[in-house]
């Protein structure tokens, strides 16, 4: 069931490592079918090296485990909770990438400096308030992502692919599960670049509105015309 999203879904794991984005097993990767509503994620506490396309497991919308030997992610609820809520997105990436989650544990939202943020996100990328010790106690990983659509709240989350938890780490998504890793890798770059500036200008500001709104929409908006779709 589901091969090639199968294999979709570990080759954008094995990225991760690749990208240096995780250590150990510190982070996961999923993917969706909408058609057959069943997602595919990493199973929980595998190291990567020993990952094979097999091992995904296949889970359906209500949570359930319809394929695999392994037990799925234990941030399996995190990425269902999302997948209901952000209609557009067709991948989802967690990980401990060391600066974003440097600024989640800060609980500091990465404000836009400039157009390579600007090229991948449109405004500053929140960090998500703590869960309540009741939130906690109710389910950690399912209301970790109902923070995460209450952070978003009145915004597209197609035009902020990314949310901070705080005290935890970054959660990315994107049209399909490769596309949600390299907003994971353009995430962590962002993470460490605003660390720098702000370090050279404590006073620094963000970009203009306009150049941030030339940007992001000439690559993501309505019309957008970037690179070589241009009429
Ligand atoms: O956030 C966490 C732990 O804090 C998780 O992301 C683990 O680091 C990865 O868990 P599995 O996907 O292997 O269950």
């Amino acid at each position: 069931m589901l091969k090639e999203l199968k294999k979709a879904v570990y080759e954008a794991n094995m990225e991760l490592p690749r990208r240096e984005l995780i250590t150990y097993t510190w982070g996961n990767v999923s993917g969706i079918d909408r058609e057959k509503g069943l997602f595919v994620i990493k199973p929980s506490g595998v190291d990567y090296d020993k990952l094979k396309p097999e091992d995904m497991v296949v889970m359906d919308l209500q949570g359930n485990k319809v394929e695999g030997e392994l037990n799925p992610s234990s941030d399996t609820a995190t990425h269902l909770e999302l997948y209901k809520a952000f209609e557009g997105v067709g991948g989802i990436v967690h990980t401990h990438s060391p600066m974003a989650t440097s600024w989640a544990q800060a609980g500091r939202a990465l404000p836009c400096y400039g157009t390579t943020h600007a090229d991948y996100f449109y405004g500053e990328i929140p960090c998500a308030r703590n869960l309540t010790e009741e939130e906690i106690r109710e389910g950690y990983e399912k209301n970790t992502g109902k923070v995460i659509i209450e952070t978003l709240k009145g915004r597209n989350p197609m035009y902020v692919p990314a949310v901070l938890c705080k005290n935890h780490g970054p959660f990315t998504w994107g049209t399909d599960a490769a596309n949600a890793v390299h907003n994971a890798v353009v995430l962590e770059e962002i993470a460490k670049m605003n660390l720098m500036t702000e370090i050279l200008n404590p006073s620094v500001v963000p970009a203009p509105q306009s150049m941030q709104d030339k940007h992001f929409l000439r690559k993501h908006g309505p019309n957008a015309y970037y690179g070589q779709n241009q009429s």
